[in-house]
């Protein structure tokens, strides 16, 4: 299986948001009941050390770093206890959003999916195969931007945990190998510019790093 090779196979970016508690402060929402479940297109990816184009309209491109969870075997409907069989890997990613255009959307009830789904809204480290990462409910993740620490967070802050996410989702979306889920963003979500540098990273394990054009 050419899971370290799973940006290439075109499959479904799924992701979680609203799913950490201060973040969800930050943003002035509610906590959710369930999880919030959107989705990027395939085209959304970038490997890392590549760029990140500002979506056109954008005035606000913010950054989010996230765990992302690839799926190296198929499933559907699974429960919490199946989960982690599902589980090819990790990486550490970015949730690139648009919030200008997010919060319009929000607020006349339009979908998300330009805000979020843009080409280069999803750039992505280093696949990390599952072995190596024994307790991915307990990990720090990270972004710098221009060198500066933006965001810090614990993945064992999270509202639901990776196996709910998982169950969840596979209970709408058969999750097929390469398939990827972001599990949301911590607190600290901020703006980005041009020739911005933006480093991400899962404590000292793994680093990426992506320019804004
Ligand atoms: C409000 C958001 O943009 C949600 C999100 O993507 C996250 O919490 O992560
Ligand atoms: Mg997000």
């Amino acid at each position: 299986m050419r899971l370290a090779r799973f940006t290439e196979f075109g499959k479904k970016i799924i992701c979680v948001g609203l799913n950490y508690k201060l973040h969800v402060k930050e943003m002035k929402n509610s906590l959710p009941t369930t999880p919030i479940v959107f989705l990027k297109p395939p085209t959304a990816y970038v490997i890392n050390e590549g760029s990140i184009r500002i979506p056109k309209n954008c005035q606000e491109l913010h950054h989010e770093v996230e765990l992302g969870v690839v799926i190296g075997r198929k499933g559907s409907s699974v429960n919490e206890n199946e989960a982690e069989d599902l589980i090819g890997g990790y990486v550490i990613a970015l949730d690139m959003t648009a919030r200008d255009l997010q919060s319009k959307a929000k607020s006349s009830g339009k979908p998300w999916s330009i805000a979020k789904g843009f080409d280069t809204s999803c750039p992505v480290g280093n696949f990390i195969p599952k072995e190596a990462l024994p307790n991915a409910n307990s990990l720090d993740i990270w972004c710098k931007v221009n060198g500066q620490l933006k965001q810090k967070g614990n993945t064992s802050d999270m509202i639901f945990t990776i196996p709910h996410l998982i169950s969840y989702i596979s209970q709408y979306f058969t999750l097929e190998i390469g398939d990827l889920i972001l599990t949301g963003t911590p607190d600290g979500v901020g703006p980005v510019n041009s020739n911005d540098i933006i480093e991400i990273g899962i404590g000292d394990i793994s680093k990426a790093s992506f320019k804004i054009e």
